[in-house]
């Protein structure tokens, strides 16, 4: 019987943590495991064309990642819809999906996770065609995203930095928000468009949350309150409806009405929009999760779409 394959990406440049150990330590566990592993180092040009050709080259039972947000995304991108599993080893400075999956902090365990039996699932949620897996909004952080990646300073103190900046700038908007079962219309300082709970850095921005439950979660700050921001920090989702609302949807059609905002999808600005179409695209991606995620979590559990390889 021919080996399984498992293709290693490896973003050499993201976050600070050494990456030859890493790979080190995948090969090892993969040979232990009877797996054949093949290694891509992303170049940041065309790494997307690259690595869809290796997929079709090797046929990969899984794809494991070693990066930040960017390269998990540009990884889950050709993943959608495969009969393959993504492995996340987070080695960025903004690893928010795996704040999603609580995965354990040793490499060890990170390993026996991302090559374990273990699998869930992530729906998209796809706005104005593209697929956002985390968390995407309009307005305030939309905004941060764009000073931070136009600032000098890396790291968390450029970005508090940054966070200083854009509270002094931001603006307020007025917006449209049309879902299946109601209108909305409100002025707001940022509209989120979540489908985790969690940004990279840990904010808890949307307590119920569920990255695969067939919806998304539509989180409306209309100014900026320091007790409501302090509820979402600690996961108090009693908020006070004049300053916080919260829907979950199946879809969405978001209009600004004074002009244009701007916009970030998953940590990557993309300009200043008019208004933006978003509807969920359930179980797009098999992800490997520890044993205990779906019972800490309290979820039902999750039946792979593709029973062979779990
Ligand atoms: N070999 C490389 N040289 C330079 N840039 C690269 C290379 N490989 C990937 N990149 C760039 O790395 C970025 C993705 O980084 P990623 O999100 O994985 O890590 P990160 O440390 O969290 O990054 P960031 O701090 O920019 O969010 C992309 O912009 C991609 O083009």
């Amino acid at each position: 019987m021919p080996l399984q394959q498992v293709l290693l990406v490896v973003n050499p440049i993201s976050g600070t943590t050494n990456k030859d150990e890493i790979i080190e330590k995948v090969a090892q566990k993969t040979q232990v495991l009877g797996m054949e592993m093949s290694l891509y180092l992303t170049t940041g040009e065309k790494d997307q064309e690259a690595i869809r050709q290796r997929l079709e080259a090797l046929n990969p039972a899984r794809v494991l990642v070693v990066g930040g947000d960017g390269t998990i995304t540009l990884v889950a991108e050709l993943l959608q819809n495969q009969d393959i599993i993504l492995g996340i080893i987070p080695a960025g400075s903004a690893n928010g999906l795996a704040t999603s999956f609580e995965l354990p902090a040793g490499l060890d365990e990170t390993l026996d996770v991302a090559l374990g039996p273990h699998v869930g699932c992530i729906d998209g949620v796809r706005i104005n065609g593209k697929i956002s897996l985390h968390l995407s909004d309009l307005g305030l952080n939309a905004l941060l995203v764009k000073n931070y990646e136009e600032g000098e300073m890396r790291g968390k103190l450029g970005y508090a930095k940054e966070v200083v900046k854009t509270l002094s700038e931001h603006e307020i908007f007025r917006v449209r928000i049309t879902t299946p079962e109601q209108t909305l219309e409100t002025e707001a300082v940022i509209v989120i468009i979540a489908n985790a709970q969690k940004y990279g850095t840990g904010v808890n921005v949307n307590p119920l949350g569920n990255i695969c439950d067939g919806r998304f979660e539509l989180v409306i700050a209309k100014r900026i309150d320091v007790i409501e921001l302090a509820k979402l920090l600690t996961g108090n989702f009693d908020f006070d409806p004049d300053v916080v609302t919260m829907l979950s949807v199946v879809e969405a059609d978001i209009e600004i009405l004074s002009g244009t905002i701007g916009f970030q999808i998953d940590g990557e600005y993309l300009g200043e929009v008019p208004r933006i179409r978003a509807d969920i695209v359930p179980g797009v991606l098999q992800v490997a999760v520890p044993e205990n995620y779906y019972q800490t979590n309290q979820l039902p559990a999750f039946t792979p779409k593709y029973p062979n390889l779990a």
